[in-house]
């Protein structure tokens, strides 16, 4: 397929506001795609390149080249630009790199270019545009959107997916279906004010400890055990204790969720920073291992030899888990059959989470079932502190002992036109390593730098504790943060995760 279609469609997408008139350009689009270069069409559709960020500046992609008088430049030739840039690395690579990338623009018309710029830069990231591009496929390959993104949920991707059911149709979908050892985006949680706003909400629902650690989902095959994050990322080698743990339990075939911690002597849970900081360390593992030993806790089963469990409630998955792993590695929960009867015992064992050092609870309706990949409204999780998801926009040189780092964030929450409306700046709360990460991440991410302000791409989510809001005109959405302070980096999440201004607006 051309990159002109592409560039094409993707500019009436934007232009079109209504989501049925997106939908129906899309499915034209994909209709008449080669199956095999759907996946591609989708990735760059939605500002993404599947080699990830290969580390083209801006000032590369400033230059100017003269455009093509016609369009020739197919998807494929792109990706095949993109993959010999990305291999070109180090030390006397510059001159290929710019070789590559000349000829790839060279190739392109005036449109494309435009379209390439943006995409290489990593400038337009419509993330929300997955949703819609699911939409278009389904209609071009003539499934029912339902069935083709829970087939997409299972299988972890649309590409993949889109190719098969435009290819084979509505067969490839009854292929699809939950495997160990090929990751399931996990279920998510949405908030609650309290533990009684939560009960009221979910009815009966077992109310579990949450612990702030890092998601996993732990797949064992006999003797075959592999460990993904939150993120579908391999880090089997990199928790060793949690597969010779998921080794002693057992059933021989199962996926299980959990999350995984670091604890003191005492029991209680270390820093989420110690934990990120010694799941994020590739090099020694047995040294990180001897530092900071991890312990996985599970509060969930998806598979269990040969049987899915996705659509059973949680009572039932409760079960099972129970009847594959041992007490002490699953997480405490209280199960509240009876919220008027139960409300007293809920708050005790909320006080006595939060008196054991985590960060929370995760209240789950008894009978829901899990809904990979999806925000469902059946788990909710409460916590003490107001904590927002929020996307960096810009970034303020620091003075004094911050000279010469970035410290100053300007912080941004979703509008509904997928632009950010900028809540308020912080520099509180980052610690020395903090800010030498975040100095390093955001020059990658720059734009532009006037010498005092660094404007970047919208990418980097942080997570933010605030006490409130405050009016303000001088902001786009009529609020400020009172005392945000930054409690981590979210490397993890995208920028169409983060938080919307609605929801900002409806915590105050
Ligand atoms: N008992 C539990 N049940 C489910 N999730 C738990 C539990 N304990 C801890 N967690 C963690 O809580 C996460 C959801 O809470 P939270 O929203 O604070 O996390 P997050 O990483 O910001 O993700 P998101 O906002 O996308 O859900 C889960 O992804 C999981 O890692």
């Amino acid at each position: 397929m051309l990159l002109a279609e592409v560039a094409r469609v993707s500019r009436e997408v934007a232009e079109t506001s209504a989501r049925s008139g997106k939908t129906a350009l899309l499915a034209e689009l994909f209709s008449s795609a080669p199956p095999a270069e759907a996946g591609l069409v989708i990735s760059y559709l939605s500002g993404r390149l599947p080699q990830g960020r290969p580390g083209i500046g801006w000032r590369a992609l400033a230059r100017e080249v003269e455009p093509a008088a016609e369009p020739t430049l197919t998807v494929t030739a792109v990706d095949a630009a993109v993959t010999e840039y990305a291999a070109l690395a180090g030390a006397g690579s510059q001159a290929g790199r710019r070789r590559v990338l000349d000829a790839l623009l060279g190739a392109a018309t005036a449109p494309e270019q435009r379209f390439l710029r943006s995409l290489l830069s990593g400038e337009v990231r419509q993330g929300a545009l997955d949703a819609v591009a699911l939409e278009g496929v389904a209609a071009a390959a003539a499934v029912p959107a339902a069935e083709l993104r829970r087939a997409v949920m299972l299988d972890g991707s649309l590409a993949r997916v889109a190719a098969a059911v435009l290819a084979d149709g509505a067969a490839a979908l009854r292929g699809v279906t939950l495997r160990v050892g090929q990751p399931v985006q996990p279920m998510l949680a949405n908030t609650a004010k309290s533990v009684a706003q939560a009960l009221a909400a979910l009815g009966p629902c077992a109310v579990e400890e949450k612990l702030d650690g890092i998601r996993v989902q732990v797949h064992r095959d006999g003797d075959d055990v592999r460990v993904y994050t939150r993120s579908l990322d391999d880090i089997t080698g990199r928790l060793p204790e949690v597969a010779e743990l998921a080794r002693t339990f057992p059933g021989e075939r199962f996926i299980l969720d959990g999350e995984v911690i670091g604890q003191a002597p005492d029991g209680r849970p270390v820093s989420f920073q110690e934990v990120a900081s010694r799941v994020g360390s590739r090099i020694d593992v047995e040294a990180a291992r001897r530092a900071l030993p991890v312990v996985p806790y599970f509060f969930d089963v998806l598979a269990s030899g040969d049987e899915v469990l996705l659509d059973l409630p949680v009572r039932e998955r409760y079960a099972a888990l129970a009847a594959l792993v041992p007490e002490d590695s699953r997480v405490r929960r209280l199960v509240v059959e009876d919220p008027g009867e139960q409300a007293a015992a809920a708050e005790e064992f909320w006080a006595e989470t939060l008196r054991r050092g985590h960060e929370g609870v995760m209240a789950k309706g008894l009978d829901s079932t899990y809904a990979a990949g999806r925000r469902g409204k059946h788990w909710l999780k409460v916590k003490p502190v107001h904590t927002l998801d929020l996307v960096v926009l810009a970034v303020e040189w620091g003075h004094g002992r911050r000279t010469g780092l970035l410290s100053n964030l300007h912080l941004g929450a979703r509008a509904a036109d997928g632009t950010f409306a900028m809540l308020g700046k912080t520099f509180k709360g980052l610690t020395d390593e903090m800010l030498r990460w975040q100095t390093e991440r955001l020059r990658e991410l720059a734009v532009e730098d006037d010498g005092f302000t660094v404007r970047v791409r919208p990418e980097l989510v942080v997570e933010i504790a605030y006490d409130g809001l405050q009016r303000s005109p001088r902001y786009p959405a009529g609020v400020a943060l009172r005392f945000a302070r930054v409690l981590r980096h979210r490397p993890d999440k995208r920028a169409d995760e983060a938080d919307t201004v609605e929801t900002v607006l409806g915590e105050g």
